[in-house]
């Protein structure tokens, strides 16, 4: 299943939570959206599993090269606020979802079976949903979605309130979900989680598309200039080369290491000489910035503030 988003906004009354989005979400993919608290990460998931509709531009739908309207059973959806009955138990919950979903109990029992298994909660099964930790819903609540094996899988921030074991497991069933040709769309704040993960990405902010497309494609929008690390005399050289017209930025690291940027355009390889000339350097790499600095650094840029 294939998804355009062509050039999408949603305004509420007083906010344009998604402001002129557009993207291409391939099937056997996994695309994430990124962004800080009220984004519009999750204003944009509504629109893509129809609960509410664009207020200018489109949302298409391909199925096998035919454009189709999504229904209940096309696709999973986590929503942000998950709902599930705190006086049933986990079996409870799982049956009355299927069974929400014209799903035969004895069809799917050996599924709910190895889901359980897997999630660890088949001693648990039994137990109303009050007396489990959050974490332990949040799987349940993700047992729930998948349970019918749609094409179209769209989770809202599927990795929060899971230790890092439990993450794991979401990122192999995502990985699996993948790999069996699903299309698959989820919100997220753990980069580092994402960036094994996502092969395409949509980072927002204020609404607004800052970067997207794979990893190197958003380092390339968001950092085209490389990054040395240069490992020298760090106060010496931070007095040194700040004035010089090439450097764009330097940073230090520690004592002995600063992080370099050059301005456009600079034959860098014809530079270090004369660097060297007035520190001594010892050793320089370029480095490749994870999604996690990518991200913290464009968002502290756009807003002057950082959340995560
Ligand atoms: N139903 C609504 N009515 C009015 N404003 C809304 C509504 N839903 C979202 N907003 C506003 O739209 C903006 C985007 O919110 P949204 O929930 O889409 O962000 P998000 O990226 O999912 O954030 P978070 O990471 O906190 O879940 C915010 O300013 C939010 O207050």
């Amino acid at each position: 299943m294939r998804l355009s988003v062509n050039n999408v906004t949603k305004r509420y009354r007083t906010v344009t939570a998604v402001d002129a989005i557009s993207l291409n979400i391939e099937p056997g993919k996994i695309q994430a959206l990124l962004g800080p608290n009220g984004a519009g990460k999750s204003s944009l998931v509504r629109m893509l599993v129809g609960l509410t509709r664009p207020d200018e531009g489109e949302i298409l739908v391909e199925n096998n090269g035919e454009s189709i309207e999504l229904t209940y059973h096309d696709f999973a959806y986590l929503p942000e606020d998950r709902g599930l009955y705190q006086d049933r138990s986990i079996l409870d919950n799982l049956s009355y979802i299927a069974s929400l979903r014209g799903l035969k109990l004895s069809d799917i029992r050996d599924d709910i079976d190895r889901w359980l298994e897997r999630f660890e909660l088949t001693d648990r099964k039994d137990e109303p949903l009050r007396q489990m930790s959050k974490g332990n819903q949040q799987k349940v609540q993700l047992i729930a979605t998948l349970l019918h094996d749609p094409q179209l899988v769209i989770l809202d921030e599927p990795f929060s309130g899971l230790d890092p074991v439990n993450q794991e497991h979401v990122l192999t069933v995502l990985s699996e979900l993948r790999e069996r040709g699903k299309t698959v769309v989820l919100s997220a704040h753990q980069m580092a989680l994402v960036e094994r993960l996502a092969d395409t990405m949509l980072l927002m902010n204020k609404g607004r598309a800052v970067a997207q497309g794979s990893l190197q494609e958003i380092r390339n929008t968001l950092l085209p200039e490389p990054i040395y690390r240069v490992t020298t005399d760090a106060q010496l050289a931070m007095e040194k080369w700040s004035g010089s017209e090439q450097v764009e930025s330097i940073r230090k690291v520690n004592d002995e290491q600063v992080e370099l940027i050059f301005n456009k355009g600079t034959e860098i390889e014809q530079l270090w000489p004369s660097l060297a000339k007035q520190v001594p350097i010892k050793a320089f790499a370029p480095i490749q910035p994870g999604l996690h600095d990518l991200y913290l650094d464009t968002i502290r840029k756009q807003t002057g503030e950082v959340q995560s």
